[in-house]
């Protein structure tokens, strides 16, 4: 049966891929986000969308299924999910006052072909005081996002100017998208 699959378990990609119309399902992916630090930062949210939609079309093989990997990258190093709290609080001191880039790397596959494709964002802060910072951790938005930030959300209130897609930003670049799926389909 060819029907599509995100394999995520985010609740903003859900949210975005419905926007198109499609009808899916979700399955989480669960696989291992550790990348060899000799691969170019540009090129980690692609390799890991292939990955997570390897591993997910491998458990549903005869699907389509449609995988994200959202990164955020300060001065060439890639700041993840925030770990802790005190994880966050850094990271957000490090993005201050800054400009920094946020990719996403999406991978469309099936049995016999797969397109993968990114998204590049420039993104610049206000100066943030450390009250502001530890204000916006004890709303607990960061933890589960990288950069420890949600542009859709109270982080949104950092951003002085954006230079790209805010829903690349937010996990999945839909107009993108919507033309490389329908490629894909056709
Ligand atoms: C920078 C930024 C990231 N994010 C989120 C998007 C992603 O969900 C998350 C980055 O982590 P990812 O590893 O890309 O995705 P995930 O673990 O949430 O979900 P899955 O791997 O199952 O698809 O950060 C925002 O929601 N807003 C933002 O402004």
């Amino acid at each position: 049966m060819n029907r599509i699959i995100l394999a995520s378990q985010s609740p903003r990609r859900k949210e975005l891929l419905t926007m198109l119309g499609y009808d899916f399902t979700v399955q989480k992916s669960d696989v291992d986000e550790t990348v060899s630090e000799s691969m170019p930062t540009d090129d980690v949210a692609v390799y890991l969308a292939e990955l997570k939609g390897e591993a997910v079309l491998k458990k549903f093989p005869g699907n389509i299924v449609i995988a994200a990997d959202t990164v955020v990258i300060n001065n060439d190093s890639i700041l993840g999910k925030p770990k802790n709290e005190d994880d966050a609080l850094e990271i957000l001191k490090t993005l201050s006052g800054q400009e920094h880039k946020v990719i996403t790397g999406v991978a469309i596959l099936t049995d016999d072909k797969m397109i993968s494709f990114s998204s590049k964002t420039t993104v610049s802060f206000y100066d943030l005081s450390d009250y502001e910072i530890k204000q916006y951790i004890d709303s607990k938005e960061p933890m589960d996002k990288a950069g420890a930030y949600g542009i859709q959300g109270l982080g949104g209130l950092f951003v002085k100017n954006i230079n790209g897609d805010f829903y690349s930003v937010m996990g999945l670049p839909i107009a993108k998208l919507n033309k490389e799926l329908k490629r894909f389909l056709s």
